[in-house]
């Protein structure tokens, strides 16, 4: 029995590498499309926004002299292509998946429009979110949280490359420690870099939780929207 009507679940762009150098895996992307299709078959109304990471970050283009909103521009075109990709490989494990952007691209993918994209999910269609918010100097991560807001969410999943929040980030310190729970007002304090700051400050004007989980665990999608403990909750 799922504990959520609909989600908005954001995918980690980085992820999609599998074990490439860059890109997009067909097997990385292959399991995650099963997994959102065993969460749809619950019942489930599902939007997805899916990062960019694995092909470019405006932030790293800026770095090495690029102007800022133009490489993050080309940070959200990125997006656009990993969206189509997920939702051709969702039409091809039997879902039916619309694609709409943030950023004028018509030929290729429809424009966002919030009441069409209301009228998908209660079609029982995957939405996917693509060009992240449509404006520079943000993330996917505030895409996420702005559409999970604007479609009446339930709850932000962000299915990431590590299992939850850590007191640090657990790449780097070895010693960071879980937590199974945290407030927005504590993970923006602690400067906990997991997510944008810009995201968990929407989500917790709008009271919208986030469940931060790993999208490389198998199942662990299934339990989040089962409501079982996995990963760690941000909430008010
Ligand atoms: N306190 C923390 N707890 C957990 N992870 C943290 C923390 N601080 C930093 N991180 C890092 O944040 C990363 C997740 O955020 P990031 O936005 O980079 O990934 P993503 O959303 O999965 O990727 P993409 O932007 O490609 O979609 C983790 O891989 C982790 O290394
Ligand atoms: O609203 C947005 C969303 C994204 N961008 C740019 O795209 C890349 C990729 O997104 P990630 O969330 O980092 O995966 C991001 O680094 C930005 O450069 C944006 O400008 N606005």
């Amino acid at each position: 029995m799922p504990a959520y009507k609909r989600i908005l679940l954001k995918l980690s762009g980085e992820a999609l590498m599998g074990d490439d150098a860059y890109g997009i895996n067909r097997a990385t992307i292959v399991r995650m499309v099963q997994e959102v299709r065993e969460v749809t078959q619950m019942g489930v109304e599902v939007a997805v926004v899916i990062g960019g990471g694995n092909i470019f970050r405006g932030v790293a283009g800026g770095s090495v002299g690029m102007d800022r909103a133009t490489a993050d521009y080309m940070g959200m075109l990125a997006t656009v292509m990993n969206s189509l990709a997920l939702a051709d490989t969702m039409r091809q494990e039997g879902m039916i998946a619309r694609v709409m952007s943030a950023i004028g691209i018509e030929q290729v993918v429809e424009p966002y429009v919030r009441p069409k994209a209301l009228q998908y999910l209660e079609e029982g269609k995957v939405v996917v979110f693509a060009a992240g918010t449509g404006n520079p100097f943000f993330t996917t991560d505030t895409a996420a949280a702005l559409r999970g807001a604007e479609i009446g969410a339930e709850i932000v999943l962000k299915a990431t490359k590590v299992d939850g929040v850590y007191t640090a980030d657990p790449k780097k310190d070895p010693q960071a420690k879980r937590y199974s729970a945290i407030t927005f007002d504590e993970a923006i304090g602690r400067n906990l870099q997991v997510m944008d700051g810009a995201a968990f400050a929407l989500c917790r004007d709008q009271k919208l939780p986030i469940k931060v989980f790993s999208i490389f665990k198998p199942g662990a999608l299934k339990r989040v929207v089962q409501g079982e403990d996995e990963g760690t909750l941000v909430h008010v």
